[in-house]
């Protein structure tokens, strides 16, 4: 690990005063262990309820001193051979005037070994004097090696204690460290554990409750949705030119190496008529891949504290890409990008600038539909060439699509199909969505008093008269859509 050597060459050093921002404690003593196993320093540890104790094996465990700040920076200080000092829970002490100066006066080396202060917390934050002094580590997290040696090592403690072997699929076990990428070590660790405990083996059963546990550990801010159901392109009509789009690159969407010459894919902008299944195909796009679909809620990314949007958004997308691959879903993207600029002080616009970077220069596998309905409110930036891969157009159904519908819906409802002129349906539905095809399905059902066997074609024409189309009722605006669509867009069908 790259940060091993940084620390290696830290401690070598005799920097005076470090800063770990983590909540993973066991992962910086593991990582100060294998340091100090080079180096040969003594490791101690500080907490409030334990006090100082020594870590390596060379010498007595426990400080009898207080587990006070001015006690414990005292010893510190005293101490004649160099040490490397973990101070856990230390953020609350710096607020005194008497630890400062302590602190001060060992980082300073005054009447002091040349001793190596780490502290740790969540977030560390520290009084002017002694920023200046320290150097930040970050720590990155734990690779595919250490996450395998976590694996194992929580595999062997599970035979341990229970005495027997553990059944583990090798195939499943590579799937499932690969998916455990973006976590800590703790939280991987947690997460390993659950499984093996549940069941005593591990296998290809705990791939979903794993994506669902990871999932939940990184939405922190609520904003991503895991849509357990994805779709098939079975499932939906008039979509075949998507359908043939994914399956064409599916092989190098999901290629860990794919050849250089090929662009692997990045996204699609799915624009339509309400209700002709814009939201079925972003789903059908992710079971197209065969990966799991995360929707983003981009409503609810509007804070009203200045500056957490952004922070909210940079979050979401980070979350999302430690789950790839991926679909990311961007439902209605035009609700939360607002191309007039509008009053908001400019965070739609740093929003979309925000989105349009990450969109072109990230690397890994999280591939974007984003759904929308309303052209005229997408900003100009977003439909540039190049953005997305392909912008489709997904128009009402024509005739062929529409009995294609009816038989879905039927079928979906367990109704025998052929008993319905299917031809005579479409011609009925014209200008209809699938979604209205679909009501006009349920409404004949209600009329047929739930009663499958006695729904017939009558009753299905009858709910057709009386719908009036969305495209009848909003005519200017749909025809406006495909006038806009004819040229710039392909086809969904
Ligand atoms: N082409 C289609 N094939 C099969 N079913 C469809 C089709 N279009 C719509 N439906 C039915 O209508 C429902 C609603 O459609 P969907 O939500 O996918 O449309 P949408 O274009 O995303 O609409 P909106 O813009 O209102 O969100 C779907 O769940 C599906 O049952």
């Amino acid at each position: 690990m790259a940060e091993l050597e940084d620390l290696s060459t830290l401690v070598r050093a005799a920097t005076p005063l470090l800063v770990i921002e983590t909540v993973d404690e066991q992962r910086v003593i593991d990582c100060f262990q294998h340091v100090i196993a080079q180096a040969l320093h003594p490791l101690w540890r500080w907490t409030f309820t334990e006090g100082l104790q020594r870590l390596d094996f060379n010498g007595p465990r426990t400080l009898e001193i207080p587990p006070d700040a001015t006690a414990t920076l005292t010893a510190i200080r005293n101490a004649e051979q160099r040490g490397i000092y973990l101070l856990f829970d230390f953020q609350p002490c710096l607020q005194y005037p008497m630890t400062l100066r302590q602190m001060r006066e060992i980082v300073q080396r005054d009447h002091s070994a040349a001793h190596t202060l780490v502290l740790i917390g969540a977030k560390v934050e520290l009084p002017q004097e002694l920023d200046a002094m320290a150097t930040r580590v970050p720590l990155s997290l734990p690779d595919l090696k250490e996450l395998a040696g976590i694996l194992r090592g929580e595999a062997a403690a599970w035979q341990r204690e229970n005495n027997r072997k553990l059944e583990v699929d090798n195939d499943a076990a590579r799937t499932i460290v690969r998916n455990l990428v973006g976590l800590t070590a703790q939280d991987a660790r947690r997460i390993v554990r659950k499984l093996i405990y549940n069941d005593g083996a591990l296998n290809a059963n705990d791939l979903p409750e794993l994506m669902q546990a990871k999932f939940d550990l990184l939405n922190r801010s609520g904003l991503l949705h895991y849509e357990y159901a994805t779709a098939s392109f079975a499932d939906i009509a008039g979509v075949s030119h998507v359908r043939d789009w994914v399956q064409r690159r599916r092989a190098v969407f999901l290629d860990p190496n794919p050849q250089p010459a090929l662009d692997p894919p990045k996204g699609v902008l799915l624009l339509g008529v309400q209700g002709c299944g814009k939201s079925l195909a972003a789903k059908a796009v992710a079971g197209g891949f065969g990966v799991p679909l995360i929707r983003l809620d981009f409503g609810s990314l509007y804070d009203k504290y200045q500056g957490e949007t952004e922070k909210n958004l940079r979050e979401a997308l980070a979350s999302c890409e430690t789950l790839a691959p991926c679909v990311l879903w961007i439902d209605e993207i035009e609700k939360g990008l607002a191309s007039g600029g509008g009053d908001d002080g400019g965070v739609s616009r740093r929003v979309l600038g925000y989105l349009l970077t990450w969109m072109a220069e990230r690397k890994s596998k999280v591939f974007v539909v984003a759904t929308a309905n309303a052209v005229n409110e997408l900003p100009a930036e977003l439909l540039r060439k190049g953005r997305f891969d392909e912008i489709f157009f997904v128009d009402l159904p024509r005739l062929e699509v529409r009995a294609a519908i009816f038989a879905l819906h039927l079928k979906r409802r367990k109704l025998a199909v052929e008993s319905f002129d299917l031809n005579a349906l479409a011609e009925a539905s014209d200008g209809f969505s699938g979604a209205e095809i679909e009501q006009a399905v349920v409404s004949a059902l209600y009329d047929a008093g739930g009663n499958g066997a006695a729904l017939d074609q009558a009753m299905l024409i009858n709910a057709l008269h009386s719908t009036r189309p969305l495209s009848v009722l909003m005519h200017e605006q749909v025809a406006a859509l495909r006038a806009w669509a004819n040229g710039r867009c392909v086809p969904a069908d």
